[in-house]
């Protein structure tokens, strides 16, 4: 096992008040876990750490084995694949679906006259299949429906063969039929071995997707539980995480939660 991220009592405090407050968590290589909690709880200011977009106020964070201050992130950011709602904002809705994952290789977004190496065609190609968008390689990005586009920036954060990959709420806003589909795909992606880590923030305990192994539980910035899944996403947990009483059901690895009355 090979550790990906560690975060050493960290603090992340804007405007004298703490976002993050004593966060120590790891993640290993085999690991794929969901960050769960209400609105404004911290996990994209965790997942913005965890991408080396931003430093901690106090504590350390360790990120594929570089300790962020000490090294140079630009490099490091080219190791992570990251998907979010602004990953989306920056492809140009010109931008063909091939060329979206395509230019995931050289690091910009919207092709210009860059000459592509056969082996990263082929490498695209392989993966636009893969995420169920082999039809839609010569569609622009601005055509496709919300559940396209997040299908199309995961392969374009997959194509360079990253060994962490972070999805900050990649089932929001899809409909019940695009959030099963892409649950499918995240699950069957986490199963294999040959995948990176996997990090994914979710509000939905509905969104966890089945092989998923671990779950880091937050509130107002501070870790409520953290461990496998199958022992901390308990009714307790996310009473003390969201704040009331749960009925928490699981059926085949997928969880629904309904307040307990
Ligand atoms: N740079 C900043 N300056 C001031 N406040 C900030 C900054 N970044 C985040 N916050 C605040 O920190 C809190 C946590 O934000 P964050 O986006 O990490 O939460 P979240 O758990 O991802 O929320 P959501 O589920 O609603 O997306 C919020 O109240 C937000 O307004």
């Amino acid at each position: 096992m090979v550790n990906v991220l560690r975060l050493n009592d960290v603090s992340y405090v804007r405007d004298r008040r703490p976002i993050l407050d004593g966060i120590t968590w790891s993640v290993d290589d085999s690991e794929r876990w969901v960050i769960l909690g209400p609105n404004g709880a911290g996990k994209s200011t965790l997942l913005k750490l965890a991408t080396s977009a931003d430093h901690p106020t106090s504590g350390t964070v360790e990120v594929l084995g570089e300790r962020l201050g000490k090294i140079d992130v630009f490099e490091l950011r080219n190791r992570i694949g990251f998907v979010s709602s602004a990953t989306g904002r920056r492809i140009p809705p010109t931008e063909p679906v091939r060329d979206i994952v395509l230019t995931a290789a050289y690091s910009v977004e919207g092709r210009w006259n860059e000459e592509y190496e056969d082996i990263d065609v082929r490498q695209a190609e392989r993966i636009l299949e893969e995420w169920d968008l082999g039809g839609y390689a010569d569609r622009t990005f601005g055509t496709l429906s919300d559940g396209e586009r997040k299908r199309a920036l995961i392969a374009r954060a997959v194509m360079t063969d990253p060994e962490m990959l972070l999805l900050d709420e990649p089932s929001a806003s899809l409909d019940l039929g695009a959030r099963e589909r892409l649950l499918q795909m995240l699950s069957g992606f986490a199963a294999s071995p040959a995948s990176p880590a996997m990090v994914m923030v979710t509000h939905h305990v509905e969104e966890v997707p089945p092989g998923f192994t671990h779950v880091l539980m937050i509130r107002d910035g501070a870790i409520q539980a953290a461990g496998p899944i199958r022992d901390t996403l308990t009714a307790a947990n996310l009473e003390a995480t969201f704040g009331m009483p749960f009925e928490l059901t699981e059926t085949g690895g997928r969880y629904a939660a309904v307040a307990r009355p």
